[in-house]
């Protein structure tokens, strides 16, 4: 089954209707018995929704999995995708999307514009991208968690980057201008600079060095850790070779338990990259934890602003129990076949395992294939279409 964006021009108001139904079922349901579906989505006759759900199945925004208990449907990545740009061309945050520019472990960053044609950038957080690869320890993990986990937790990630990025720049850190978040994604400015990993010479690295330490410490003073300050997440402009810092996700407070470890290991990464790439080392073997000075309590507001410390645990549990499993599995377990009966555990075995894994294998080949990027040169067609469709 190809996922076709030309498609997507053909979804009505009650799709669109319908998707959103899915999606709300996914809230407590791992598999959305297709019963609820039609109780939530409110529409009146059965057929009219199943004919929805085939269509919506057609194009990749919902799979199909059968397991012991009952027939349903989840919704898949490009099913959340869509509701996410449906949601920022309502608000006229974004008008069409452009070429891709990032894939990143956990992301996928596209170039897109509102309708004066101004750019921006969309980022679109995947986490589970990998542990949803079948990873059985990694299904065992997700199997007793909140349904829908890749979503909850990506949608996590995207509130958390949201936060960060808001506080950050509204203290003139120099970061993108976070524009709007919508479910797993957000919308920033676009920076027009090279990440430092591609930058082969720089006219003074003492300079940039000096910045880049500068930043670390000012961060701290203002109450954070980066934890992953490196070559990747930092764009440098190439005129004035300032730094821009555009990927936060290990941020925490300079009051968490690993945050002098993750402030040495920010400064080390610096040193050490300087000085492979530039063959630069500075004088001064700083800066130390023992050089911060508290003065402000960022960490503090970006609570106060709605990501909550509760919401920082989950985020972190899921990053080290789940990230570190996929790494050292995925090849091995690439086979077994992962996760279309995780809602109960009891599919497996008797007359319903051939036919299950069969029902399994399919919606996992569906929601593999809706992970494929699904908006590129058609983008803008694909938004045009949102533009002119409303969800209810
Ligand atoms: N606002 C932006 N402006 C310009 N380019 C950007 C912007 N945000 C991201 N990019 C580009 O996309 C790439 C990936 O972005 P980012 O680091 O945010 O993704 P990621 O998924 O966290 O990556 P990874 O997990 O691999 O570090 C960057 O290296 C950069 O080239």
């Amino acid at each position: 089954m190809k996922l076709d964006t030309h498609a997507i021009r053909y979804l009505t108001g009650e799709d669109w209707r319908v998707l959103t139904a899915v999606e709300m079922g996914s809230k407590n349901h791992e598999v959305v018995p297709t019963t609820l579906i039609v109780q939530i989505s409110g529409l009146r006759g059965g057929s009219g929704v199943n004919k929805c759900i085939s269509n919506l199945a057609k194009v990749g925004l919902v799979a199909r999995v059968k397991n012991a208990k009952y027939d349903g449907y989840r919704l898949t990545y490009g099913g959340l995708d869509y509701l996410a740009l449906n949601t920022f061309s309502k608000r006229k945050s974004v008008y069409s999307v452009g070429n891709q520019i990032g894939v990143g472990k956990e992301s996928d960053i596209y170039v897109v514009a509102d309708e004066t044609g101004a750019r921006k950038v969309l980022k679109i957080h995947r986490l589970g991208r990998i542990s949803f690869r079948t990873v059985k320890a990694n299904r065992d993990y997700l199997r007793n968690r909140h349904s829908g986990s890749w979503m909850y937790m990506s949608r996590l990630a995207a509130l958390k980057e949201y936060a960060f990025m808001k506080i950050l720049h509204e203290n003139n850190f120099p970061v993108p201008v976070p524009l709007d978040q919508a479910r797993h994604c957000i919308v920033m400015t676009l920076i027009e600079a090279f990440p430092l990993r591609q930058i082969s010479t720089l006219t003074s690295p003492s300079t940039l060095y000096a910045k880049l330490m500068e930043l670390i410490l000012r961060f701290a003073s203002q109450g954070l850790i980066h934890g992953d300050f490196n070559e990747f997440n930092i764009l440098v402009h190439e005129d004035t070779q300032e730094p821009v810092i555009i990927d936060f996700p290990q941020m925490v407070s300079v009051d968490h338990a690993n945050a002098k470890e993750y402030f040495e290991r920010d400064v080390k990464c610096i040193k050490d990259f300087f000085k492979k790439r530039f063959r630069y080392t500075a004088d001064d073997d700083g800066p130390f934890w023992g050089d911060v000075r508290r003065v402000g309590k960022l960490d503090v507001l970006v609570e106060a602003s709605g990501f909550s410390k509760k919401q920082a645990k989950e985020l972190e549990k899921y990053m080290k129990e789940v990230a570190p499993l996929t790494d050292d599995n995925e090849a091995g377990d690439a086979t077994e076949g992962g996760e279309g009966t995780e809602d109960d555990g009891e599919g497996e075995g008797g007359e319903e395992e051939e036919e299950g894994d069969g029902e399994e294998e399919e919606s996992e080949r569906a929601i593999e294939e809706a992970r494929e990027p699904m908006i590129g040169e058609d983008g803008k067609e694909l938004l045009d279409a949102l533009g002119n469709t409303r969800i209810s």
